[in-house]
């Protein structure tokens, strides 16, 4: 049996984690990546690893954070389930600011993130048809609706690549689409998550109607703080509330996100790179020294 330990990435407004218990600092690096860990405790007894995803007074732009780092050092920390708490502009009437929606989908709009662990010397494919973890973002949802916070079980979310807000004609051409919320962070992880066997859900706190409504002026980012204010306090309830109801022990994913690379590698053992596997060793270790 895994001992579940539950990783949060906070967002914009998310730098720290109210409620976290016996907290202690402790530096897991990332080896050839750098970036440490943020502080690990527990919530009533199940052990928390938060990192703010911007950094501290918000320092990092999406295109700037080391996602790989950040992953790497969840993995290291023993991270079982992690869960992204993300500001994010709504493509949906039925979707107002406050609500907070349990992305199912991704579409990948950016163009300058390094998105995967492996490459030459370790060539992996791992699935990307269920991005997020069925029983992760069930609990999220029950989570939110027993604390009364407006929830949407499922909703696609578009990452662009900022960091400047979406002209009106991709705004439109999104909500045309189809696509729930947009926002400029969350399908690196996703992606990395899968390589690194997390169960990976996000939790995307909309913030605004983005530019496309015709009763909202564009979007600037002190609308988007002052919501984030009361999505933030709802957030550590939320936090609090899945800590209480989570279960101890790891469960296995449904879909395999705890198993993604029992079918991926496809670089044979003799033309592996030696440098490449030893930064594979906590993402990777159980499959390829397994
Ligand atoms: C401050 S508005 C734009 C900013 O907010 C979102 O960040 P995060 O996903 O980390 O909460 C969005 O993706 C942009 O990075
Ligand atoms: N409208 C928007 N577009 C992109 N990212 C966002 N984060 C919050 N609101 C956003």
């Amino acid at each position: 049996m895994t001992k579940a330990v539950l990783g949060i990435i906070g967002g914009s407004g998310l730098y720290d984690l109210p409620g976290l218990q016996n907290v202690r600092e402790e530096h897991i690096a990332s080896p050839g990546r750098a970036v440490g860990c943020g502080p690990i405790g527990d919530i009533d007894g199940l052990p928390i690893v938060f990192m703010s995803r911007h950094d501290k007074g918000h320092r990092l732009s999406p295109t700037d954070i080391n996602y790989r780092a950040n992953i790497d050092v969840m993995k290291r920390a023993g991270v079982t389930d992690l869960i992204s708490l993300s500001a994010c502009g709504s493509y949906k009437e039925n979707l107002p600011p406050g609500t907070f929606v349990i992305v199912d989908q991704f579409v990948d709009r950016t163009h300058n993130r390094a998105t995967s662990f492996f490459g030459t010397g370790c060539v992996a494919h791992v699935s990307m048809a269920h991005p997020t973890a069925p029983r992760l973002r069930m609990r999220i949802a029950e989570a939110a609706e027993a604390e009364s916070i407006a929830v949407a079980r499922d909703g696609t979310y578009v990452c662009m690549e900022g960091p400047q807000f979406s002209t009106l004609a991709e705004s439109l051409t999104y909500k045309g689409l189809g696509y729930s919320v947009v926002g400029m962070t969350n399908l690196p992880e996703a992606k990395l998550a899968r390589e690194a066997e997390l169960c990976y859900a996000t939790v995307a706190m909309v913030t605004d109607f983005d530019c496309w409504h015709p009763d909202h002026d564009a979007v600037t980012v002190q609308d988007i703080i002052r919501v984030l204010m009361a999505n933030a306090e709802k957030a550590a309830r939320l936090v609090a509330r899945i800590a209480k109801d989570f279960p101890r022990e790891h469960e296995p994913c449904p879909i395999g996100s705890d198993r993604a690379l029992d079918t991926a590698i496809i670089t044979a053992p003799e033309a592996r790179d030696p440098e490449l596997l030893k930064k594979l060793d906590a993402v990777a270790g159980r499959i390829l020294n397994g």
